[in-house]
């Protein structure tokens, strides 16, 4: 069997050197002809499975994308040809909210707001709408929802999109990109749509950036609107807008799914796909070659409060600051070089860990502390 692979999908060749003869390509450049006797492909979110590159792909039995978005490939196609396709919903979704709660929390620290007083809009009740809804709502944050998809439930509250952006302090977008269907996403956040953002307000967007009308988001910053930016994907990437990342407040190269836990559950998923689709066994576990985290216990003493806290043990996990920083270097470049800086930081992205890998040692803390810590979804040890 010969797979054709991203060579960004980790644990690749641990996962299916046993299987089959594998060929690691940059995901951007897989070509119809690299895939002309490969009997599965294996892509990343950069790779466009389409038409043109499935043409001459006779040998071609599956499709795996190690990703939760699922914009990038012809799904129509693949069935239309009789194969097989796998992505990985909600491998990453943790590493998501994660991303959206240091973000809060930096700006929480730099403009003296506290989360808990203020209210937030979710837009997109998926995998990561859902888990991001709870974590907040366990956290005391006032929270709801957009999604005219998702089937209702008694215990979240469902608003129009309208009532988000008219009432919230934060919006956070989690939607796919959806074009030509009853409910699209591109560009769901239009120039009326922005300029009706309440003042102050935060704006997040860790889904797609064509989610965004990125030209609209820069004319009504432009035009002054006063609202706070985060943007981890952008329209047109990895060619960003400039003038755009010098308007937001945090900017990163599409990384808020990064964790490499994340990745390594996408890559698992991807992997038991293939072998179903070949009825293989899976016998790789990769929990079992995951490695350890540098770091994995943090204690705090019986003077730390809830707040303060939280985010020591948000920014010792992952400190969103340096992402945003590295991404800045992208000013002093011009246009190609700038393309080939956002792949290489997502190529060779820090070792970043989930909340749930560190263990928080609040023995002696008030209750707050640790109700606190558990809803973060921290691993708490209090005995
Ligand atoms: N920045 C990053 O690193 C990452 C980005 N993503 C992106 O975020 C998206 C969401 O991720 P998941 O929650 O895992 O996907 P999901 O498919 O579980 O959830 C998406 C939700 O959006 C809803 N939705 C669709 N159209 C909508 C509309 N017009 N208005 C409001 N809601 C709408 C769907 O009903 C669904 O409940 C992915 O499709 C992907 O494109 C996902 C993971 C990492
Ligand atoms: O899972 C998704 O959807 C994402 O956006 C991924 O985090 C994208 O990562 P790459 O596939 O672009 O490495």
């Amino acid at each position: 069997m010969k797979i054709v692979a991203d060579e960004n999908i980790p644990l690749l060749h641990e996962c299916f050197g046993s299987l089959a003869e594998v060929v690691a390509l940059q995901g951007r450049d897989i070509t119809a002809g690299d895939i002309i006797d490969a009997d599965a492909l294996l892509v990343r979110s950069v790779t466009k499975v389409n038409r043109a590159l499935l043409s001459q792909a006779s040998s071609l039995r599956f499709v795996g994308s190690c990703t939760a978005g699922v914009d990038h490939i012809d799904q129509q196609e693949l069935n239309g040809r009789g194969i097989s396709f796998s992505n990985a919903p909600g491998c990453n979704a943790r590493s998501v909210v994660e991303y959206v709660l240091c973000a809060l929390d930096i700006l929480a620290d730099r403009d003296g707001f506290e989360l808990e007083k203020r209210k937030v809009g979710i837009v997109g009740h998926g995998q990561v709408g859902s888990r991001l809804y709870q974590t907040l709502d366990g956290l005391g944050v006032e929270v709801m929802a957009c999604d005219p998809l998702c089937e209702r439930v008694p215990d979240v509250r469902f608003e129009s999109l309208e009532t988000l952006i008219q009432q919230c302090d934060v919006i956070a977008l989690h939607t796919p990109l959806t074009r030509n269907v009853e409910y699209p996403t591109h560009h769901l956040l239009d120039y009326d749509k922005l300029s009706q953002i309440k003042s102050g307000a935060i704006l997040i967007n860790a889904g797609r950036g064509p989610v965004i009308d990125n030209q609209a988001l820069l004319r009504v910053l432009e035009e002054g609107l006063d609202i706070s930016v985060v943007l981890d994907v952008w329209e047109h990437e990895p060619d960003v807008n400039l003038d755009l990342l010098a308007r937001v407040d945090i900017g990163t190269p599409h990384i808020a799914g990064y964790s490499l836990d994340g990745k390594i559950t996408g890559t698992e998923m991807v992997y038991k796909g293939l072998c179903q689709t070949f009825g293989l066994p899976a016998r790789v576990r990769l929990a079992a070659i995951t490695p350890m985290p540098a770091l994995n216990r943090i204690a705090f003493n019986d003077s730390a409060t809830a707040a303060q806290a939280a985010g020591m043990a948000m920014k010792s996990v992952y400190d969103l600051r340096r992402d945003d920083a590295l991404m800045r270097r992208l000013f002093r470049m011009d246009q190609e070089a700038r393309c080939i800086e956002f792949d290489r930081m997502r190529k060779h992205y820090c070792e970043r860990r989930e909340f749930s890998t560190l263990t928080v040692q609040a023995r002696k803390c008030e209750a707050g502390v640790q109700e606190r810590m558990k809803a973060l979804g921290f691993h708490l040890q209090v005995s």
